[in-house]
């Protein structure tokens, strides 16, 4: 079962309510929290998570481009998110370990982000410990960039991890993802797409929710 997470990154933000119900029909909301310095753009944090909590049933998929993550996750988790992903590259790895043990202490699920620079194998330290990985498929920080196709061996071997070492865990992409490069990130591995701006330009946003669901 392929899940689909529309990134609120590419909706209106003078209509955030609005944009988040036109994608009622998918499996998560996607918010991009970004602070200027791990990535180079501002996003939107903590009271923005908060207003739109109300505003949906669906889960709301946390992804922290931010720098020591470890300080904020439990603000996000009360803020409302569900799931809450913080970047390997942010932190030590004892600090992102600190910042999953926070997540799951607020009963919230969590999991780690590789940038594409970064190899699989950073995800080992935390592998049985997470919920999601989440591998990008575009350098973080702006929507609507080209969807990097030679990041497909690291979601396939990120896959054999997973399958081989916690099998429930989800595996998420995030970039580039439309009708055509949504095929090749499931077969891949992939189980959850991110899609920010391939949904929001879509005149008929059920059906493109459909056709990447596949
Ligand atoms: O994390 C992100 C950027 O850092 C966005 O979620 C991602 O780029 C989605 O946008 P699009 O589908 O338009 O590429």
């Amino acid at each position: 079962m392929i899940k689909i997470a529309p990134s609120i990154l590419s909706a209106d933000f003078a209509h955030l309510g609005r944009d988040i119900q036109r994608i009622s029909d998918a499996d998560y909301v996607h918010v991009d929290v970004m602070d200027g310095l791990f990535v180079p753009n501002i996003s939107i944090g903590i009271p923005v998570v908060k207003c739109i909590r109300p505003v949906t049933d669906l889960p709301l998929d946390v992804h922290l481009m931010i720098d020591r993550p470890v300080r904020y996750v439990e603000q996000f988790c009360d803020a409302g998110g569900d799931l809450i992903t913080c970047h390997v590259e942010a932190d030590t790895e004892e600090n992102i370990h600190s910042a999953i043990v926070k997540i799951h202490a607020k009963g919230k699920k969590a999991g780690v982000v590789v940038k594409p620079k970064t190899p699989a194998s950073a995800v080992l330290p935390f592998i049985n410990e997470v919920e999601l990985i989440l591998v990008m498929t575009v350098e973080p920080g702006f929507g609507g960039q080209k969807f990097m196709a030679d990041m497909m061996p690291k979601v396939q071997e990120i896959r054999r991890y997973i399958d081989a070492m916690n099998p429930a865990c989800e595996l998420e992409v995030d970039g580039g993802v439309d009708p055509v490069t949504c095929k090749l990130c499931t077969a891949s591995g992939a189980n959850v797409l991110v899609a920010g701006s391939s949904v929001y330009k879509a005149e008929d946003i059920p059906a493109r929710i459909r056709e990447l669901r596949g």
